[in-house]
């Protein structure tokens, strides 16, 4: 069983999965955000790598792509930084990027370094399901898990084909849009989530506008977990520590 697949299994907790930018304020502090959430009980991490077109991210995540582009960070240099310090990580990294670079680095090559990294798993957002064998097999061989996303706009018989894949977690995105702080969630939201717990095996964490302690404890009438992003992106940047341990603290 792997790392993911026993983080996420047999839980008896919510889970918390935060979002952060790799590079946003310098590759060298993501060691000590990936070591100060560890500590703080999060489930896993979700590691976005900046990226120039990243068309399913608001503001404020595109904000931190900019500052850790114009940093000079890269995917190589991501892969190899959290590689060197991946004896001291036990909780299960995702890496979050997007179809183009991991084309231009090599599929193959690609999944080999994030194994190599101590990458458990990844996600891939513009990655459609009917497109997912350029990608999956080569992950598979080396490892790591396809995380898979569904929307609250998606139709119930592609829901039912998507969650009933992988094995890590199912991640349902709650809003029609891009990522972000929201002030509601969509009217169908419950209903939409019931659909995917029935249509699925794995744990179902919920993803997209989550930005209070409120927010994470009503998402979790609901589902498995929470994913938040922008948010804990921006309390970084903030280094407001205190604030992200309260989000987290809403989950337990
Ligand atoms: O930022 P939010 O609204 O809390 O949403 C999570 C999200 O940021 C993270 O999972 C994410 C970052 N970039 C993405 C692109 C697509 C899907 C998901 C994401």
């Amino acid at each position: 069983m792997s790392r993911i697949q026993k983080a996420f299994q047999g839980m008896n907790q919510k889970a918390f999965v935060p979002y952060i930018m790799a590079g946003d304020g310098g590759l060298e502090t993501l060691k000590d955000k990936l070591l100060f959430l560890q500590e703080n009980g999060v489930d896993a991490v979700e590691i976005g790598v900046p990226f120039s077109d990243p068309v399913a991210d608001g503001p404020t995540i595109q904000q931190a792509g900019i500052r850790a582009l114009s940093a000079g960070v890269s995917l190589t240099q991501v892969l190899e930084e959290v590689q060197s310090f991946k004896e001291e990580i036990t909780i299960p990294l995702i890496l979050m990027t997007y179809t183009n670079p991991v084309i231009a680095f090599g599929v193959e090559r690609f999944a080999e370094k994030c194994a190599f990294a101590g990458i458990d798993g990844c996600i891939i957002p513009d990655l459609p399901i009917e497109e997912e064998d350029l990608f999956a097999p080569s992950l598979e061989k080396a490892g790591i898990e396809l995380i898979r996303l569904v929307t609250v706009t998606s139709p119930e018989e592609r829901i039912e084909k998507i969650a009933s894949k992988g094995n890590a977690y199912v991640y349902a995105v709650t809003v029609a849009g891009i990522t972000g702080a929201r002030s509601g969630f969509h009217s169908e939201l419950g209903s939409f989530l019931a659909k995917v717990k029935k249509a699925s095996k794995l744990p179902v964490l919920a993803g997209f506008g989550i930005s209070t302690p409120e927010h994470v404890r009503e998402m979790n009438q609901h589902c498995d977990g929470v994913i938040v992003g922008s948010k804990i992106v921006e309390l970084f940047h903030e280094n407001n520590l205190e604030e992200i341990k309260q989000l987290i603290a809403a989950a337990k």
